[in-house]
């Protein structure tokens, strides 16, 4: 079990991480997510043992490896960790092989053990015949590789990433995700992993704890977050693309939305907003029951279907579907809604 409890840190009055508490299972891969500034890379620095928590604690396994109450931390070379950076950051005065040797020399393993050792995770990885070049001498996906094996060589039971992916280019982050995941089932080690991209953390994570200004907004499976946001914000945020958060104005058991005639029963009270996924609206051209007029903006292919989005002044909508009339820019079209919404906020964008 890796358990990040009541965690909090603050530099000076700023609180960068507010209280959180997660735990995963191990062999779990958790990705953190959330808009920048939010906490993400803090809170890994704090798994890493880089930064003392201000309060709370860290547990790996049986092992207390931070206690931020205390002031206490194991430090980064003794929890079991690896922490695999953005920048692949390796010693260019070092072969490949004199790269991934480095952290064992460091933890004294035997030559013959070494050697081994190396050999399997160049392997693993698919640089076995990159094993006599510098840095400067392989492409930049090869020195990601090279990190990645270096990371994992000693074997740590957590394994830290902080967008790995993010310096490559899209189809190399696409090939990289899949050989991310593939070394995860391998070697089984509790991965946490920090990303802004939120197709990168559905398609990989086991767990995913969305955060915001510090704080956890929601911590669930992928599945429980799409299904079930908690909030707008978190709506906002997963999914792709992003359920449709429409404006209402709710009375006596009904929820108008803005500007048009359309309503719906709505049993709980205070509603503000509705929530409707893109898949759950289809489109039309003449209007209808539940059918909102807008103004088509875009039109494009996604994973063999299509994706219209369409606007009515502040409102902007996207739906998903497998036939779509012949549509251009600016071309009047109807969204036809459900006749339930998937969820309601409320005024502070909580769902009821
Ligand atoms: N050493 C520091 N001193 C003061 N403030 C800091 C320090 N490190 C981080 N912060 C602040 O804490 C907040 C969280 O930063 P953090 O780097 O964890 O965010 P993030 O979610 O990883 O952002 P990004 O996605 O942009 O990397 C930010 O407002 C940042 O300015």
């Amino acid at each position: 079990m890796l358990e990040i409890q009541n965690l909090s840190k603050k530099f000076d009055d700023f609180t960068a991480v507010d209280r959180v508490n997660i735990s995963v299972p191990d062999g779990s891969f958790l990705v953190l997510l959330g808009p920048s500034g939010c906490g993400k890379t803090t809170l890994l620095r704090m798994l890493a043992g880089l930064e003392l928590p201000s309060a709370g604690q860290l547990i790996f396994g049986d092992q207390l490896v931070s206690d931020g109450d205390k002031g206490w931390n194991v430090d980064p070379a003794n929890r079991r960790s690896g922490l695999v950076f953005q920048s692949y950051a390796l010693w260019p005065h070092m072969s490949v092989r004199g790269n991934v040797d480095w952290p064992l020399k460091v933890a004294k393993m035997a030559k013959k053990d070494r050697v081994q050792r190396i050999d399997e995770v160049l392997k693993l990885l698919g640089i076995e015949k990159l094993a006599d070049r510098f840095p400067n001498e392989i492409s930049g996906g090869q020195q990601q590789r090279v990190a990645i094996a270096r990371t994992i060589a000693p074997r740590p039971e957590v394994l830290l990433f902080d967008e790995p992916l993010s310096n490559l280019d899209a189809k190399l982050r696409v090939e990289m995700r899949a050989e991310l995941m593939r070394l995860h089932r391998k070697i089984g080690a509790t991965s946490v992993y920090v990303t802004h991209d939120q197709i990168e953390a559905m398609t990989m994570a086991t767990h995913v704890a969305v955060m915001n200004e510090g704080k956890i907004e929601q911590f669930g499976t992928p599945e429980d977050l799409v299904q079930r946001p908690n909030s707008t914000f978190v709506a906002n945020f997963v999914g792709t693309p992003p359920a449709n958060i429409i404006p209402v104005i709710s009375m006596n058991g009904i929820a108008k939305i803005e500007n048009s005639d359309i309503q719906f029963k709505c049993e709980v009270p205070d509603v503000r907003s509705a929530m409707f996924r893109a898949e759950d609206i289809s489109l039309s051209q003449t209007a209808s029951k539940n059918a909102l007029a807008l103004e088509v903006s875009e039109v494009s292919g996604i994973a063999g279907r299509t994706m219209v989005t369409a606007l009515a002044g502040p409102l902007r909508l996207t739906s998903i579907v497998d036939e779509v009339p012949k549509l251009q820019v600016d071309d009047p079209v109807y969204f036809v809604l459900p006749d339930k919404p998937a969820c309601w906020f409320d005024q502070d964008g909580k769902r009821i």
